[in-house]
């Protein structure tokens, strides 16, 4: 909650089921991107915490209940821990403006989110009763169930922090796996608190853990550990290789939710006023911290001189500020580390002979000083072989690219690495289904940009990652299929007749 309303207690781990401290007792300080104030102690944990975690939750697989318990009550536990956040929302909603800088109606969206992904997770968990196959073998009988997968490693990043947690925790819960989760070190606060619902749902101990704490410590246990059975990820691209390598030890499972190059294609039909909003939207949203921000506008070649200069003119007038502020339209970076890092591609993207159409700076207002802000910017003249256009800067920059046919636009916003999400806006349907169809992308939007829901799976193809979160699928990925086969007339089968 903001500080006003009080100070936060140290944020404990949650081990076996403790609220505990770091061995070492290393704690971290949590810092708000707005102004820099230390909102928040956490405690910083270690690889022996990590292993702990890990140990109390290959128990409570191994030897407790939980995997064994009936779905339809997994479901009721996870039903309840929707029900608490839905009664704790606001608070959950001001702790991830004050954690993240992002506004509180974009934390309040969030945690209407969340509450829907456990409620729908919560929905399926009795939903798969297995399936029976046609056995092609006389006098037998062959189904398939589906089973936990057991211990799962769960590790989020900073820019969604309980979105991204929710998504994994949930269909976790529902499947009958025991987990241990590590938020970013950065942005634990809503992680924690809704740690605090699960046990006050009744979670059993060892079942969900909560390790604080560094990525290269706690994080690389968690992707080595040998009794860990599989891993779930969000985060950068780099950091995702390190885990396929560490996971690579035991042949874990793996799931990767990686970052984005997003294009947003649009057509000279499109309507010209939807496309201009949505564009900005696209990109500017949470500051452009979202892995699927539409970062790469291509704008067909006839309308791209007036659609950059709405764009521009929109863009200028974005109200940066305090996400508590209901004025505020963006909140800050989340740290002066990334800031540094957005800006030094707003300089790649100048050394490239990109041209800097607005944006490129700090904001000078002195209430914005001591914040990690920078302004909204846009660079024109871009082509896709520039740096800027092609890595994942994850910030408020946007490139512009254009396009004269409806297959160059196709080629262009598939020439990257990344295949996450996309947007096709044209008034031609067909038109506009014909390039989805032929966008390499997990999620590609016509005429909108962003809906994200608990029902349909999120996920990248290429580099973007692998696996899929949210809808049926991703309920799936947390279970294994069995195949049992039964024969009803067991008899011999004279193979060796010596
Ligand atoms: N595809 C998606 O759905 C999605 C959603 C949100 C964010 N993202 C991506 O996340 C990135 C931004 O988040 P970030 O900066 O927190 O990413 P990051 O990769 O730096 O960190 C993510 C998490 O990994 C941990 N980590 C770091 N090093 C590790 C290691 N060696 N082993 C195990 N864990 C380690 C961090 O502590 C953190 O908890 C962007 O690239 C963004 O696109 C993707
Ligand atoms: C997956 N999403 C869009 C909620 C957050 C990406 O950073």
């Amino acid at each position: 909650m903001p500080k006003e309303e009080g100070s936060l207690t140290l944020q404990k781990m949650f081990i076996d089921g403790e609220w505990i401290n770091a061995q070492s007792g290393e704690t971290r300080e949590i810092i708000n991107p707005f102004n820099q104030e230390v909102i928040a102690t956490a405690v910083e944990g270690d690889r022996n915490d990590a292993k702990k975690a890990i140990e109390a939750a290959r128990r409570a697989f191994d030897e407790g209940s939980w995997a064994q318990t009936p779905a339809s009550e997994r479901g009721e536990l996870v039903q309840k821990i929707a029900d608490l956040i839905r009664r704790d929302q606001e608070e959950l909603a001001k702790l991830e403006t004050l954690d993240t800088g992002k506004t509180i109606e974009e934390s309040r969206a969030d945690m209407a989110d969340i509450a829907n992904v456990f409620q729908y997770f919560a929905g399926l968990a009795d939903k798969d009763a297995g399936e029976v196959i046609a056995s092609p073998i006389l006098d037998s009988e062959s189904r398939v169930v589906r089973e936990p997968v057991g211990v799962c490693s769960q590790i989020t990043p900073w820019n969604y922090p309980l979105l991204q947690a929710a998504w994994k925790i949930a269909p976790a819960l529902a499947t009958g796996n025991t987990i241990i989760m590590k938020p970013s070190e950065i942005t634990p606060l809503t992680t924690v608190k809704v740690f605090e619902l699960m046990e006050e749902a009744g979670v059993p101990k060892g079942v969900a853990n909560l390790v604080l704490g560094a990525g290269s410590t706690v994080g690389a246990e968690m992707s080595e550990s040998h009794l860990v059975d599989l891993v779930s990820f969000t985060g950068g691209i780099e950091t995702g290789k390190k885990i396929m390598q560490a996971a690579s030890g035991n042949v874990k499972k793996i799931a990767l939710e990686l970052g984005g190059k997003n294009p947003n294609i649009v057509f000279a039909d499109a309507d010209f006023e939807t496309a201009v909003d949505q564009a900005l939207n696209a990109v500017y949203f949470h500051a452009g911290q979202v892995c699927s921000a539409g970062s790469r506008l291509l704008v067909e070649e006839s309308i791209h001189d007036k659609f950059v200069e709405a764009l521009v003119e929109r863009a200028k007038r974005i109200r940066l500020g305090n996400g508590f502020d209901d004025a505020t339209e963006s909140g800050p970076l989340i740290s002066a580390e990334h800031r540094d890092k957005v800006e030094s591609y707003i300089k790649i993207g100048q050394d490239e002979g990109a041209t800097l159409a607005v944006g490129g700076k700090r904001p000078e207002a002195s209430e914005l000083k001591d914040g990690f802000f920078l302004e909204p910017t846009i660079f024109t003249g871009c082509t896709s072989d520039m740096r800027v256009v092609q890595e994942e800067v994850f910030g408020p920059v946007l490139t512009v690219e254009t396009f004269k046919t409806a297959d160059e636009a196709v080629q262009k916003a598939n020439d990257t690495i990344y295949g996450l999400a996309g947007a096709v806006w044209s008034n031609d349907i067909s038109k506009a289904e014909d390039a989805a169809a032929k966008l390499r992308m997990g999620t590609v939007w016509i005429n909108d940009f962003h809906p994200y829901f608990a029902q349909a799976p999120w996920g990248g193809f290429k580099q973007s990652g692998f696996g899929r979160e949210l809808g049926k699928i991703g309920f799936e990925e947390y279970t294994e299929a069995k195949h049992i086969f039964r024969n009803k007339k067991p008899a011999p089968v004279n193979w060796f007749n010596s």
